[in-house]
């Protein structure tokens, strides 16, 4: 579960989030969505304690950000992911998978190599596979943590029709999950998310997505 409560951001002096708040609850998919430069980027940071947090509060599966234990709660799957070009598939997922404990479960490395569609390939070099292969190994090295809650960058951008499927079929085919994601696209949206959050001058509203296509997408907030 993800609440948030009463979160503003400036930089300098411009006002970038203005008290916004939302909870997403325990198993809910979640977009993100509002404009270039809605603040999106921004609030995904500070759910992450990568911008430190001035105002309000951020909890995520009831642990503040910022207070030891949050970060074994959430994965994080950034727009790019940085990979080792060097390094086959398999080798990447296990040099992020070590960094925890220093140790491998080799079991749920072919699981993930397995559910990320990736199992036949694992022996290829990265800077071999394609933008849908790099961003499904990013999502492999993501779920490997087994975290019950997911935040996604925009997990499509860049990809074509066929990688857009892919990524979005394993993520529809995830269990017990809570996920927020970042996304400019209604169709996958529609496809896999039953709330939208949406960020508009600084201040965020709630909707199922039913609610967000029929108030709100005549606005032509996406792509
Ligand atoms: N480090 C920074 N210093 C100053 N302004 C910034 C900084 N980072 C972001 N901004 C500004 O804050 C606003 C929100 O940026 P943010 O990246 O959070 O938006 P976004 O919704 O993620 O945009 P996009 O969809 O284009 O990725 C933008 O106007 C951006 O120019």
């Amino acid at each position: 579960m993800i609440e948030i409560r009463d979160v503003s951001h400036s930089y300098q002096k411009k006002k970038v989030l203005d008290s916004v708040s939302l909870i997403v609850e325990k198993n809910e998919l979640c977009a993100l969505v509002g404009r270039n430069g809605a603040g999106k980027s921004t609030l995904i940071h500070l759910m992450l304690d990568l911008l430190p947090l001035k105002t309000g509060t951020i909890q995520l599966n009831g642990i503040p950000v910022q207070k030891p234990g949050w970060k074994k709660t959430v994965s994080y799957l950034p727009e790019k992911f940085q990979l080792y070009p060097n390094l086959t598939g398999e080798e990447n997922l296990r040099f992020f998978a070590s960094l925890e404990d220093g140790t491998v479960d080799e079991d749920k490395l072919e699981e993930k190599l397995k559910l990320v569609r990736l199992w036949e390939d694992r022996k290829e070099q990265v800077s071999g596979y394609s933008k849908g292969m790099l961003q499904r190994l990013g999502l492999g090295i993501m779920l490997y943590f087994d975290t019950e809650l997911l935040i996604l960058d925009e997990p499509t951008s860049g990809l074509d029709p066929i990688g857009r499927i892919e990524i979005l079929s394993i993520l529809k085919s995830l269990e017990n999950k809570t996920i927020l994601l970042s996304s400019h696209h209604i169709d996958e949206i529609n496809q896999i998310c039953s709330h939208v959050a949406y960020l508009k001058d600084g201040k965020m509203e709630k909707y199922t997505v039913e609610e967000f296509e029929t108030k709100i997408l005549n606005e032509g907030v996406l792509a």
